[in-house]
């Protein structure tokens, strides 16, 4: 079954997020941009909340949307959000040339780094293998302009579909996000991605909205294969 990664950004929505079942409680700031960070005082602060609440769930923490020019800002904030007891420090990773260097540089860190495929145009196939062949514990994709439609409008079927194979066959686990719906569930199904990260579906309004705990428990149920009600829009 496909575990569920709810992005949230404060003590409240974190316990709100473990409370409805999420597995994967990932830390990051909406309103910055699609792996907008959080100040590390934040992600500590929720860190040791959720396990003060007795919440075991796996929690993830976004450096910030950072350029791949920038490596020593991301290798700084890899180890600042790392420091923070995070189990898992997302990056987005932009394609192009630089990324190969970046993703070289993130493996060597002492972090266990997941990297994020920044897929609006596409995933690069040659950039993923090469993140397969480096010792990171998980691979996503997402996508930074959310109000573009959904993962599933910027990156054919085929192409998702030759991702998963790529990271699974390293042996790596495989997360899908950007922009889903509770409508995407059928198509995650099909491809059964380990993970399915959200936010945008999961919200009052948009993703920069506060978190509503119907849309959750919802997404929840569907992603466990339940049928439920459907919500207003
Ligand atoms: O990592 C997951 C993302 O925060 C998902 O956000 P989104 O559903 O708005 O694309």
């Amino acid at each position: 079954m496909t575990r569920m990664l709810v992005s949230v950004r404060s003590v409240p929505e974190a316990l709100l997020a473990a409370g409805a079942g999420a597995d994967f409680i990932d830390l990051k700031e909406p309103g910055e941009g699609a792996l907008g960070g959080l100040p590390v005082a934040t992600i500590a602060a929720i860190v040791r909340a959720l396990r003060a609440h007795g919440v075991a769930s796996p929690v993830s923490a976004t450096i910030g949307d950072l350029p791949m020019h920038a490596l020593q800002r991301i290798r700084a904030q890899v180890e600042a959000v790392g420091a923070c007891g995070v189990d898992y420090v997302k990056v987005g990773i932009e394609r192009g040339p630089q990324a190969f260097a970046v993703l070289d540089a993130l493996a060597a860190c002492d972090r266990p780094v997941v990297p994020v495929f920044v897929a609006d145009r596409g995933l690069d196939a040659a950039l993923v293998a090469h993140a397969c062949g480096l010792p990171f514990p998980a691979l996503m994709a997402d996508t930074a302009d959310k109000q573009a439609g959904s993962l599933f409008d910027a990156v054919p079927m085929a192409q998702l579909r030759h991702f998963l194979a790529q990271v699974r066959a390293a042996g790596q686990l495989v997360g899908l996000a950007g922009a889903l719906r509770t409508g995407d569930v059928p198509l995650l199904q099909a491809l059964a991605p380990d993970f399915a990260g959200f936010r945008s579906a999961v919200c009052v309004g948009d993703r920069a909205t506060a978190l509503c705990p119907q849309r959750l428990a919802a997404l929840a149920a569907l992603l466990r294969g339940q049928a439920v009600e459907p919500l207003a829009a």
